[in-house]
């Protein structure tokens, strides 16, 4: 299959048939030279980044709607118009390689549609852009809804975090701490010219300054790295966590935040549960890699009796599943396939699991309540819920007065994701 044409079948699947782009990409990209992997990936997030850019443009360059049995050329037509407005393909291959790809997706009657269209669009690139840029703002990349939420909760930032969700994130790194210094691996780097750069304040995280693939990083199949967006790698340093401590990671999977604390804490115990089985292979994946000892569980943290070992934890760290708008710039298809009304089960379910995962920690301990989500009902909101209904839970230090919420774009943020923590400590009132 040519690249041209996989694009087009992926943004069809995401989009037509409502499947997710992170299980629909490598499916297809499996069948793909190395480079082609990556362009056709550069392709599908630039589209559904800017989605409504795409379909303006395309009712303005074409006289019909495609009937639904050649929609695919619709997706097509995107792919094309991606190389030639974001991807800066040589023109003539940009136009010849869609064409092509017309014929691979057995449409070969609409290879003069196809060429008349991108050919239209490059005549009148300047003048489409410029009315382009007025009547499909930024703001309106991302569906109503959540345009409406984000404005209204951070009116200020509202267009740093439109801005930051369009972009691709940098690459950060967590060093192992059990295996090397920030500043011994950042003179491993040096040695092979890779350019990084430390966090100020947590200690193990490194910034690259431009994207590369992992695994030719040294030393990373025996474990001395992994990669870890900054606002994660705070976790630990919340949690607090001491050596002999009892510690339970009630959302764990893929385990990114569960290794964190074990390499940064060694001489905690450590559980790590997980809802879906299909998930646990690469959490074992993960801490084989690290060479670390996990008990790894499956089960649902609303419902600990079936999975929970029966002893109180000193320690929880409850990462809870949601709505993920803070990380909008690396899942560019989540905001296409969000409901509204997910956003209500949400913070239900997220209530329920903070309700179970609280009767699990011990009087004195911490329970530390994360998401990468920016939607107050998810994050603040329902922690003043919880506190207010729950007599024995308040917060706890560094984070006594209020959570913290990382906004996307922010420079709080340090080119982080859009993340939440809050602290809570069990009160010992009997
Ligand atoms: C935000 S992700 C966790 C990321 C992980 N902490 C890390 O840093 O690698 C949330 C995880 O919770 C799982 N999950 C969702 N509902 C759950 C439940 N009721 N009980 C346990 N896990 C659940 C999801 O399948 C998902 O793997």
């Amino acid at each position: 299959m040519s690249s041209r044409a996989a694009a087009a079948s992926i943004l069809q699947a995401v989009l037509q048939h409502g499947r997710s782009l992170s299980a629909v990409l490598p499916e297809y990209q499996q069948q793909l030279s190395p480079a082609d992997r990556a362009w056709v990936q550069a392709v599908c997030f630039d589209v559904l980044r800017e989605l409504p850019r795409y379909e303006w443009l395309i009712k303005q360059l074409v006289d019909k709607p495609l009937k639904s049995k050649v929609r695919i050329i619709h997706y097509l037509l995107m792919v094309g118009l991606s190389q030639l407005r974001t991807l800066n393909t040589p023109e003539h291959a940009a136009l010849s390689e869609t064409v092509n790809a017309t014929s691979r997706l057995r449409q070969k009657g609409l290879k003069g549609l196809v060429n008349a269209v991108l050919r239209n669009y490059l005549r009148q690139r300047e003048a489409l852009e410029t009315q382009l840029a007025q009547q499909v703002p930024l703001a309106h990349c991302f569906p109503r809804w959540l345009r409406d939420r984000i404005e209204t909760a951070w009116p200020e930032q509202s267009q740093a975090i439109f801005t930051a969700s369009q972009q691709r994130p940098p690459l950060w790194l967590r060093v192992n701490a059990q295996a090397f210094t920030t500043e011994e691996y950042l003179a491993l780097l040096a040695e092979q010219g890779i350019e990084a750069h430390a966090h100020a304040q947590r200690p193990y995280a490194l910034m690259l300054e431009q994207p590369l693939d992992v695994r030719t990083l040294p030393h990373f199949e025996t474990g001395a790295v992994s990669v870890q967006d900054i606002s994660a790698q705070w976790a630990g340093y919340y949690l607090q966590a001491e050596p002999g401590m009892l510690v339970l990671d009630a959302c764990a999977a893929p385990g990114g935040k569960s290794a964190l604390l074990l390499e940064q804490t060694p001489g905690i115990e450590l559980h790590a549960l997980e809802l879906e089985e299909r998930r646990i292979p690469r959490m074992h994946e993960n801490f084989a890699r690290l060479n670390l000892q996990v008990k790894v569980m499956q089960g649902d943290a609303a419902q600990p009796e079936p999975w929970w070992p029966g002893q109180l934890y000193d320690r929880i760290l409850l990462d809870a599943p949601c709505s993920a708008t803070g990380i909008l710039r690396r899942q560019p298809d989540i905001r296409w396939h969000r409901r509204e009304t997910d956003i209500a089960s949400l913070v239900t379910l997220q209530q329920d699991i903070l309700r179970a995962q609280w009767q699990l920690l011990k009087p004195g301990g911490i329970l530390v309540y994360a998401t990468c989500s920016i939607l107050p009902e998810e994050n603040e909101a329902q922690i003043q819920q919880f506190l207010a209904t729950t007599p024995d839970a308040q917060r706890s230090e560094p984070l006594a007065q209020t959570g913290l919420q990382i906004l996307p774009g922010t420079e709080q943020s340090s080119h982080g994701d859009g993340f939440y923590y809050a602290a809570l400590t069990k009160r010992d009132i009997k």
